[in-house]
C-alpha cells in the first residue's frame, strides 16, 4: 500500500466560527493506482489534498488523523525533512487552476531549472534532457522550453505543469480538477496523457474532481466525498454499475448534465449540508428522522465503504 489516510480531519476557524473542512477521512491507495476523489464544490477536496502535502495554514489546522506514506506517518516529521525527502520527491502536487501558476516572466525552462536546482539537481544539460523527455510524455514538442507561458494555450500551460511536477521521479501526483478550465477535445488528450503516464511509469494518481464522467474514465478506485466526509470508497467500475451511498446514487444520476458544461453543477449552498446526523440527510430521498440525529460510521460491506446508516446492519464496523 502506498498511501492511507486514517481518521484525517482538518478544520478552519473563520470568525470565532469552527467549519469542520474534513471530518474523519479514511481510504487508501495502492502503488500505482488511480484514485479519483469526487464530490461537489465545497466537499473538501483541495483541504484533502492540501493536508497530504502538509500545505495547511492558518485559519486551517489538521486537528486528527495519520496520512501514512509507504509505511511511515508523514505529518509526524519534522517539515525540513518532509520538504527535503518527501514532497517533489515522492509527492508532488499540480494545483487547482494550475495553469496561472506559471510564472509569466520566465521561460518553461527556467520553471524546470527552479524546481530541480531547489532540490539539488545541479547539471544544467541533466536538467534539460529531463525536461524535454518529460515534454514528449505530455505531446509537447520541446520547442516549449524556449517559450513563455502567455504563447501557450490553456491545455499546453496544463500539460508543462504535469510535466512539472514529474520531475524529480515522485511515486505519487495530486492532481487537483487540472482538466476542469479546458475545453472536451483538450481534456480527453490530457487525460489520455495522464493514464500512459500512470502505465508506463506506475505512478499513482489522485484525481481531484467534481466531474463523475471524468473520473468514470479515468480511474481505478473512488472516494467519494459530501460536506467534508467520506460518503463511499470502492472500485471504480463496481460503483458505477451499482452505487451504494443514496449520494453516489444522486451523482452518478447528474452525469449527462456535467458533460462539457461544468457551469451546470451547483456548488453546495450553505445550510444544505446538515449539520446535525448524515451531512446528506438535508437532500437524501430515503433520509429518515433517524439520520437526521445520528452521525452514521463507515461500514465495511461487499468492499465498499459506505457511510450510511442503512448499512450499519449488513456487515461489521469499518
Ligand atoms: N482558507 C480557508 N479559510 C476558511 N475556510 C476554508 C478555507 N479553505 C477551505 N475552507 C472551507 O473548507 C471547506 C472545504 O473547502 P475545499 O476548498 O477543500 O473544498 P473543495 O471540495 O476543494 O471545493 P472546490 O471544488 O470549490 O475547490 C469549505 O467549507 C470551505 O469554505
Amino acid at each position: 500500500m502506498l498511501l492511507e489516510v486514517r481518521n484525517l480531519s482538518v478544520e478552519y476557524y473563520v470568525e470565532k466560527k469552527r467549519i469542520s473542512a474534513l471530518d474523519d477521512v479514511s481510504f487508501s491507495q495502492d502503488n500505482g493506482e488511480i484514485l479519483g476523489v469526487i464530490g461537489e464544490s465545497g466537499s473538501g477536496k483541495t483541504t484533502l489534498a492540501k493536508a497530504i502535502i502538509r500545505a495547511i495554514r492558518p485559519p486551517g489546522k489538521i486537528t486528527k488523523g495519520e496520512i501514512l506514506f509507504d509505511g511511515e506517518d508523514i505529518l509526524k516529521m519534522n517539515y525540513r525533512e518532509f520538504k527535503n525527502q518527501i514532497l517533489w520527491r515522492e509527492i508532488s502536487y499540480v494545483p487547482q487552476a494550475s495553469q496561472n501558476s506559471l510564472n509569466g516572466t520566465m521561460k518553461i525552462i527556467d520553471h524546470f531549472y527552479d524546481t530541480a536546482m531547489s532540490h539539488g539537481m545541479e547539471d544544467p544539460t541533466e536538467i534539460i534532457e529531463r525536461a524535454k523527455e518529460l515534454l514528449k510524455m505530455v505531446n509537447l514538442d520541446s520547442k516549449v522550453l524556449e517559450m513563455y507561458p502567455h504563447e501557450l494555450s490553456g491545455g499546453m500551460k496544463q500539460r508543462v505543469l504535469i510535466a512539472l511536477s514529474l520531475l524529480l521521479n515522485p511515486q505519487l501526483v495530486i492532481m487537483d480538477e487540472p482538466v476542469s478550465a479546458l475545453d472536451v477535445v483538450t481534456q480527453k488528450h490530457i487525460l489520455d496523457n495522464v493514464r500512459k503516464l500512470n502505465k508506463e511509469l506506475n505512478i499513482a494518481i489522485i484525481f481531484i474532481t467534481h466531474d463523475i464522467a471524468l473520473a468514470k474514465y479515468l480511474t481505478q478506485k473512488l472516494v467519494i466525498m459530501y460536506g467534508g466526509e467520506v460518503m463511499e470508497v470502492g472500485k471504480t467500475e463496481e460503483i458505477m454499475t451499482n452505487p451504494y451511498h443514496p449520494y453516489t446514487t444522486f451523482l452518478l444520476k447528474s452525469i449527462p448534465s456535467l458533460r462539457g458544461d461544468i457551469s451546470q453543477l451547483k456548488p453546495i449552498r450553505e445550510g444544505e449540508i446538515s449539520l446535525s446526523g448524515c451531512p446528506f440527510s438535508n437532500r437524501c430521498e430515503y433520509a429518515t428522522d433517524m439520520c437526521k440525529v445520528w452521525t452514521p460510521e463507515s461500514y465495511t460491506y461487499d468492499r465498499r465503504v459506505v457511510r450510511c446508516i442503512n448499512y450499519a446492519n449488513k456487515n461489521g464496523k469499518n
